[in-house]
């Protein structure tokens, strides 16, 4: 089952420090990884073709590498998001963080989204975890338990809120809704637009066992907050970094 986050551990533990910007140059990516190192996250979220370079910049350490797929739309071929997997984990990837097909979701296709998670979960089985974006922000309270209920019965290892690329991003309410809607052995992934301590802390509290964010530094060098340990009035994420649909 993965862990909860209760207030005496550390937060950085849940955290995958991300950088999915379409502009991040070798620098970006190397300092990315250099601050996972130093303030222990628990892994680094990166675009596939920054896979490799990311096992090279934390070989020694414990900070594993997680890649997105099918990202930021969905819409690509489950064809090629399981071969999308598969070339991630053979860089090195040991978590995979998928786009489901939206729009599928949406008409209720249950089959072809269910097909979608299906084949990149067998694609990488044995060597990587499948975190599944939903993309909540498009979607109604049913699709997102009928997503998470679909995804479990695929072999999903998590679900997740946003790409932060989209409308919206994790909220409080989302994260209750996903994590009643799974049972206790899937985890639950907050993402997109989580900017601080606060914020971080309320998502755990609700039941995420990770935080997907950009922000890392920031919560992690913010002084401890008043909600510390409980849940507050800040009940959703801002807005996510840029939207592209
Ligand atoms: O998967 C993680 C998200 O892309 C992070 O979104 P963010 O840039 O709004 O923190």
């Amino acid at each position: 089952m993965p862990e909860l986050w209760t207030p005496d551990k550390s937060i950085a533990q849940f955290i995958d420090h991300t950088l999915l910007k379409p502009g991040a140059v070798s620098a970006d990516i190397a300092k990315l990884c250099q601050e996972a190192v130093q303030h222990q996250f628990y892994s680094v979220c990166v675009n596939g073709s920054w896979v490799s370079y990311c096992k090279e910049q934390l070989a020694g350490s414990n900070v594993a590498v997680s890649a997105v797929v099918g990202f930021p739309l969905g819409a690509m071929s489950t064809k090629i998001k399981a071969a999308e997997a598969d070339a991630a984990v053979e860089d090195g990837a040991a978590e995979i963080d998928m786009v489901l097909p939206i729009g599928a979701l949406l008409e209720g296709r249950y089959g072809v989204v269910a097909y979608d998670i299906g084949a990149v979960v067998r694609a990488v089985e044995g060597h990587a975890i499948v975190k599944v974006i939903m993309e909540t922000g498009m979607l109604s309270d049913e699709q997102k338990s009928e997503a998470c209920r679909v995804a479990e019965a695929a072999g999903a290892h998590y679900v997740k809120t946003s790409t932060g690329f989209g409308i919206g991003g994790a909220t409080e309410a989302d994260i209750k809704l996903m994590r009643a809607s799974v049972t206790p052995g899937i985890g639950v992934k907050a993402s997109g637009g989580i900017r601080d301590r606060d914020t971080a802390i309320i998502m755990l509290n609700a039941g995420a066992n990770r935080l997907g964010t950009s922000a890392g530094i920031a919560i992690v060098t913010a002084a401890p907050a008043s909600v510390f340990g409980q849940s507050g009035d800040n009940t959703g994420a801002g807005p996510a970094a840029s939207t592209l649909y």
